[in-house]
């Protein structure tokens, strides 16, 4: 075969080829092709377009209505073809982001051990323990960018799901490439079996992952660490995004480590960006500022206390003093109302507790008090905690503000504080609701109210391909403030609409314009060396990928 300028050179024949997901097109290989690589008799005689895939593909996926099910589809497209998985989510990304995200991939995890098919990424547990950097420098992959990290203690709302875990990076980073365009070789998804406490798993034959109970204290830290120390020799340049640690282990571990390689956790920071980008909208919407609202939140964990950190930072920027500002904030945790005097508060918890009330054996105020009493203008739900916002409670809020905004975050689905339709009809739809996993629009009083997938999913996509294409040393809170206002400057309520976020239709040009802020920010607090446009744009080209069949040439 006579190599066209643009084609690429491939060392791999017959089915080496097909079985390698970066590299197979199944049937579109053309004839040609199939001559240099040796793929006759592998493949059946009829030759597709990647278009023709992507319907007969589409067409497969939605022949059945289980969201599992479909999950499996699609992630099998994955395992066998990238191009033709990545030019499926492309065209379809509104319909399939929430089967290969959040609600599907919360079903998946739940039965990671039965769907489990082909490897993907890296499993490291405790029998890996002083072989982390042998583990590594085995994988094949030298120039891997961007890394994927849980140890799948708090998976969405579903809690810890040990091993099962791994369709949340697995998942995760599909939507750096489908938002984002980086490219799916130089990712690895990274899941850290330290163990499970959840005795269901421990005993469940079809269990993929360690029976030991979780790893804590002094022995789960030198895991970490190890395995940030091998990280670091093995793939120096590499971005860490931290996902679904628990409560207990989130925070620490970003302060831990967020200076020794650029890292961010997304449920602290990505959740705070998107929540603070969709309130600064909705208040826009009202002609009200931040400094005027009271803020509730149910659930004072990773999510809880970043997004009340950044929207602090956002009052202060506001012209408050950070005593006036923390005054706003009535964070409620399983125990009630944060105290000042409660036991066992991590750092950003006793913040945010309250100075001016004590806890009554052990229990702070209860979300309905605060709410009769204190009149919060801002409801925000992040317990992992299904129904939690009751009726009373509801109907109370919006007896005290015209245009509440409520925001019931937790994920998946079946983990929703209330369902969009419940808090509309419950305050006759004044309330301005935004949830974390997708809702269609409800109906009410002849109007069809969209609600706002408020997910991080708007933020980490861009900020990682912004802080990567800049090569930023450690990634600062004002690349967080940064994202989250290009987000707010993209509100379609800006041009007149009625929703505080672009569609996800959008949601490619959205990673986009995060990506150049977040570079700006980083930039303009030297974190990164200077740049002009053009140098700016060749850093992002080449990690960008499009899901095209590139011709090939046999090596
Ligand atoms: N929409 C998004 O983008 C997004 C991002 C991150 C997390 N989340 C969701 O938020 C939830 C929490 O995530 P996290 O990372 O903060 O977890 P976490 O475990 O760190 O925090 C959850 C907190 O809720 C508290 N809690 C439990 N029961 C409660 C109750 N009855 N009342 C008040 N608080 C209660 C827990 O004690 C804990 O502190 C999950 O469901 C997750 O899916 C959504
Ligand atoms: O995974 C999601 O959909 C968002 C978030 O990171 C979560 O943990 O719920
Ligand atoms: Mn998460």
């Amino acid at each position: 075969m006579s190599a066209t300028p643009h084609s690429r050179p491939v060392t791999q024949r017959g089915m080496a080829v097909l079985n390698d997901p970066l590299l197979n097109k199944g049937t579109a290989f053309p004839w040609e092709e199939r001559t240099a690589l040796g793929l006759h008799g592998l493949l059946p005689s009829g030759i597709h377009t990647l278009e023709e895939q992507v319907t007969q593909a589409y067409e497969t996926i939605m022949s059945t209505t289980d969201i599992l099910e479909q999950h499996v589809r699609l992630r099998s497209i994955q395992d066998s073809n990238e191009t033709l998985f990545y030019a499926l989510m492309q065209k379809h990304l509104t319909e399939l982001m929430p089967i290969v995200y959040t609600p599907g991939v919360g079903h998946a995890c739940q039965e990671f051990s039965r769907i489990w098919q082909k490897p993907r990424g890296i499993f490291l547990s405790g029998a890996d323990r002083g072989h982390m950097a042998d583990r590594l420098a085995a994988v094949p992959h030298d120039d891997i960018r961007l890394v994927i990290v849980t140890d799948g203690e708090r998976i969405l709302g579903l809690g810890d799901l040990g091993a099962n875990g791994m369709g949340i990076p697995i998942g995760k980073l599909s939507l750096y490439t489908a938002c984002a365009g980086i490219n799916p070789a130089l990712m690895m998804p990274v899941m850290l079996d330290v163990g499970t406490d959840n005795a269901t798993l421990r005993n469940d034959p079809t269990y993929i992952g360690s029976r030991s109970p979780r790893l804590r204290g002094q022995d789960y830290d030198d895991f970490i660490e190890e395995f940030v120390t091998a990280l670091l020799g093995r793939w120096p340049d590499c971005l860490l995004h931290w996902e679904d640690f628990a409560g207990r282990n989130a925070a620490p571990l970003l302060q831990r480590y967020r200076d020794r390689l650029p890292s961010f956790n997304d449920d602290i920071q990505g959740t705070a960006g998107i929540a603070t980008a969709a309130i600064l909208s909705g208040l826009k919407a009202k002609g009200e500022t931040l400094a005027q609202q009271c803020i509730a939140f149910a659930g004072g964990g990773a999510a809880g206390i970043g997004i009340a950190e950044l929207l602090l930072a956002a009052m202060k920027a506001e012209g408050l003093s950070q005593e006036d500002a923390l005054k706003r904030f009535y964070i409620t945790d399983r125990n009630g109302l944060l105290t000042h005097d409660m036991e066992g508060l991590s750092e950003g918890q006793a913040l945010f507790a309250r100075q001016d009330e004590t806890s009554q054996d052990g229990q702070g105020r209860t979300l309905a008090d605060i709410i009769s009493q204190n009149h919060p203008t801002i409801l925000i739900g992040v317990s992992g905690q299904a129904g939690l916002f009751k009726e009373g409670m509801i109907r109370d809020m919006a007896s005290h503000c015209t245009r509440p905004l409520i925001f019931p975050l937790s994920n998946p689905t079946s983990h929703v504080e209330a369902t969009p339709r419940d808090i509309l009809t419950w305050t006759a739809g004044r309330a301005i609701v935004s949830t974390g996993s997708p809702f269609t629009p409800v109906e009410i009083d002849g109007r069809s109210i969209p609600i706002d997938q408020t997910n991080n999913s708007y933020i980490f996509p861009g900020l990682g391909l912004g802080a990567l294409a800049c090569g930023v040393k450690t990634i600062s809170e004002g690349m967080i403030m940064a994202a989250a206002q290009a987000v707010a400057a993209l509100s379609p309520l800006k041009a007149g609409g009625t929703t505080l976020l672009p569609p996800l239709e959008g949601i490619q040009d959205v990673a986009l314009h995060v990506a150049h802020a977040v570079v700006r920010q980083a930039q303009e607090e030297q974190l990164c060396p200077a740049f002009d446009d053009a140098a700016l744009q060749d850093a992002l080209s080449a990690l960008s990928w499009k899901p095209h069949y590139q011709p090939y040439q046999a090596a």
